[in-house]
């Protein structure tokens, strides 16, 4: 009965308000999205340099060429490292591919976050979604890729792909799992931080990081990182968890201390991020959102979808200015 709990605590309206942010030019993903001035004043904004949309072949701006990183050398990247974060997945690393396990939440959501990566990253870069390999020619990072539960699929579906995470465990753990399949086997996995590769002038079409930035020292820098990484027009996706009331009572309350889905202390609700705060931070980092979603759990039958309630687990998407 437990899951009823959930339930009704993801459908009292005691959160604080949030918004869903959509690009008007683009087709409806998602139901109708409530506006917010302040996103609507950023969005504006961001679209007024009408920058053309990449094409997928900037091939000359990724991978590790020198030269395209003047971000890198004029700004110092500070740690995104938060030791006792650190240490929470380091004590936990052998049960990344456990589905019922402490990471069985991710595994859960990953078809459901997978979808929205691959339509916003196969409209953004001109790509067939109904492609079996749509993501191939992209180059993607996945900065705290764990035992890459998400690194996986987007070798599947074509992306050379650079898995990163600050756990030495983590990234045997996912090179072992990946080597199983000759379609996951070319992945490359580093320990390393974001902060690290951007000091190696790494550049990448998109950098992806999902689940970690509630987690790092300072969610700022760690975008700037993100966005270093990035080539201009390339694209960002963050998911995260919402500070908002019913996110206490749910990722915390629920998922720790009732239904034992994570192990308790995983989160500290105080560091995470409302939507608004993630796109002025992206902004500042030089990344304009473009769509967000909220992910919804059903109990019945176990499956997460999107949705554009944000008031608990959120991802963006956003790409990176030209200038
Ligand atoms: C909740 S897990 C998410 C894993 C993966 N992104 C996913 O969603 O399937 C957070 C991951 O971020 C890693 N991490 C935490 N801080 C980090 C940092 N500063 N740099 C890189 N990885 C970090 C952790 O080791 C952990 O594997
Ligand atoms: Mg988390």
């Amino acid at each position: 009965m437990a899951w009823r709990l959930l339930w009704v605590l993801q459908r009292t309206s005691f959160s604080v308000p949030t918004i869903s942010l959509r690009n008007p030019n683009c087709s409806p993903l998602y139901p109708s999205a409530a506006s917010s001035p302040l996103l609507t004043k950023l969005w504006k904004r961001s679209h007024t340099d009408a920058a053309p949309l990449p094409s997928p072949t900037q091939k000359t701006r990724t991978g590790t060429e020198s030269g395209d990183n003047a971000g890198a050398k004029s700004t110092s990247f500070r740690s995104s490292l938060n030791e006792a974060e650190v240490a929470k997945f380091a004590a936990i690393a052998e049960t990344w591919w456990d589905s019922q396990g402490p990471f069985q939440t991710l595994h859960l959501m990953n078809p459901t976050r997978i979808s929205f990566i691959r339509s916003t990253l196969c409209r953004h870069f001109r790509k067939d979604p109904f492609s079996a390999r749509p993501f191939e020619g992209l180059k993607i990072v996945d900065v705290g890729c764990g035992g890459g539960i998400l690194s996986e699929p987007l070798a599947r579906m074509g992306a050379t792909v650079t898995g990163i995470d600050a756990v030495e465990k983590n990234i045997k753990i996912a090179q072992i799992h990946a080597a199983s399949d000759p379609l996951t086997s070319s992945i490359e996995y580093h320990c390393t931080t974001a902060e690290e590769l951007v000091k190696e002038n790494k550049k990448f079409d998109a950098a992806i990081s999902l689940e970690v930035i509630e987690h790092v020292a300072d969610p700022s820098d760690f975008c700037k990182s993100l966005a270093a990484l990035t080539v201009p027009l390339g694209a960002t996706v963050i998911s995260t968890i919402n500070r908002s009331m019913r996110s206490y009572a749910t990722a915390i309350v629920a998922a720790e201390y009732l239904l034992n889905w994570l192990p308790k202390g995983t989160h500290q609700w105080s560091q995470f991020l409302t939507p608004e705060e993630l796109v002025l931070i992206l902004e500042r980092a030089s990344i304009s959102v473009q769509e967000m979603a909220g992910f919804v759990y059903n109990p019945m039958t176990g499956d997460w979808s999107l949705t554009d309630d944000t008031s608990v687990n959120f991802i963006a998407f956003g790409t990176k200015r030209n200038k």
